[in-house]
């Protein structure tokens, strides 16, 4: 039997993603003694420390007690030094960003360049300027190096994998379409659900439990103003050909309906915005009310319509039997591809959208394709 591959894991962002990842990371050794991969572990980082690993960590390391003890600052500049001395030419570097930075983002073509491997969840550096994706592509084409974000869609269901190989293929893509939104998912089956309650829960109240389940980003405001479905039609967009230079400001170029009421819409802190939702929950109720008064429900939904040109992120009504109001439930995404070869029924990828155990699976499951 072949000795296992060894791949080096520098992992920056430990929070709700990144500790689920490093749990279900130090898990894959523990179960998988004699697979074809070790993952070593080489450092850990949040925003404000970095601890380095000389040793592979074992699975019942405490590393939150280490890396809240250490004394050592992160910086992008310290991390990429640290890795360059390791010879990532001569083995497999990755460097797996669990973070919402825009600063980690943009260090991307600095890693690749390098000849160090890029995964993550998090959607900046895919769905920002365009001229960050094309540096990033063409980072990695010089420094031989690869990177995977298929968790930042549909977390860790399988979307842009799949969307990459029809492309591949041959296939051509007419329209995507779907429920893109985990929060939003959640958030509109639970308020406006495909048979009524009779004691309806507010809205606020609602967005609240949504992020203690970990399905919003950091800041629950990215999720109702539509961006974070706005930068996830980016990015998907940018992987069919002929619409991959249309969205030059990524996310911003994307017609996206916000839910935010114009009070909360400069609200820095995600707690402060949630404490806030509740004086406009007389404005959401009118909406809910008088879809439901006509046999309907309201769901958030994401269109890249190819050959109209046409990228929309937005609310939409539909009656209680359609499949975006019966058939999904919890934080579900749904994605429809239509394509020549799917053109009489399109290809649907449906299931959990968001939370730290699914996007932590589809992070490893990225980082496995280097095995
Ligand atoms: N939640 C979900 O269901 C999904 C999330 N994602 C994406 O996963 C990513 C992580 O989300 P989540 O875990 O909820 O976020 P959290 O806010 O829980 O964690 C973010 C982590 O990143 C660290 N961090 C932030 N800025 C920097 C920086 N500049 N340098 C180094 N570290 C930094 C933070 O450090 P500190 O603790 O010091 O602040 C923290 O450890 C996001 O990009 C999100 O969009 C994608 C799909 C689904
Ligand atoms: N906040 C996001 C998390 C996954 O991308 C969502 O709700 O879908
Ligand atoms: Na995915």
């Amino acid at each position: 039997m072949p000795s296992p591959k060894n791949i080096e894991v520098a992992v920056v962002g430990v929070g709700l993603v990144g500790a689920e990842f490093v749990a279900q990371l130090l898990s894959y050794n523990a179960k998988s003694a004699s697979s074809l991969a070790k993952l070593s572990l080489v450092s850990l980082s949040s925003s404000k420390r970095t601890i380095a690993f000389p040793e592979p960590a074992p699975p019942s390391y405490d590393w939150k007690a280490a890396l809240a003890a250490s004394s050592t600052p992160f910086s992008v500049s310290s991390l990429l030094d640290t890795l360059v001395d390791r010879n990532p030419k001569d083995k497999t570097i990755i460097v797996v960003d669990n973070t919402a930075s825009e600063d980690i983002a943009r260090s991307y073509p600095q890693f690749l360049k390098a000849g160090i491997n890029v995964v993550t969840p998090n959607k900046k550096a895919f769905s920002g300027d365009l001229s960050l994706s094309v540096d990033i592509a063409k980072s990695a084409e010089a420094g031989g190096s690869r990177y995977y974000n298929e968790a930042t869609v549909g977390a860790g269901l399988p979307v842009v994998g799949p969307l990459r190989d029809l492309v591949a293929t041959g296939d051509e893509v007419t329209k995507i379409e779907g429920v893109f939104s985990g929060t939003l998912s959640y958030i509109f089956n639970n308020y406006s659900p495909a048979t009524p309650s009779s004691n309806p829960s507010t809205f606020a109240s609602i967005v609240t439990i949504a992020r203690e389940k970990g399905y919003t980003e950091p800041h629950p405001g990215d999720d109702l103003s539509g961006t974070d479905v706005a930068r996830k039609l980016t990015i998907l967009s940018r992987l069919v050909p002929s619409l991959f230079d249309k969205l030059d400001r990524g996310y911003a170029s994307v017609a996206t309906s916000s839910l935010i009421p114009e009070p909360l819409q400069s609200i820095d802190t995600g707690d402060e915005f949630v404490r806030r939702l509740p004086e406009f929950d007389a404005e959401f109720e009118k909406m809910r009310k008088e879809a439901e008064g006509n046999g309907e429900v309201i769901r958030y939904v994401g269109v890249i319509d190819v050959a109209a040109g046409k990228i929309e992120a937005k609310l939409e009504r539909y009656s209680s039997t359609h499949p975006f109001a019966a058939s999904l439930s919890g934080a579900d995404n749904i994605v429809l591809f239509h394509t020549k070869r799917y053109a009489d029924r399109p290809l649907i990828v449906q299931g959990a959208g968001a939370g730290a155990a699914v996007t932590a699976m589809g992070v490893l499951s990225d980082v496995l394709r280097f095995v």
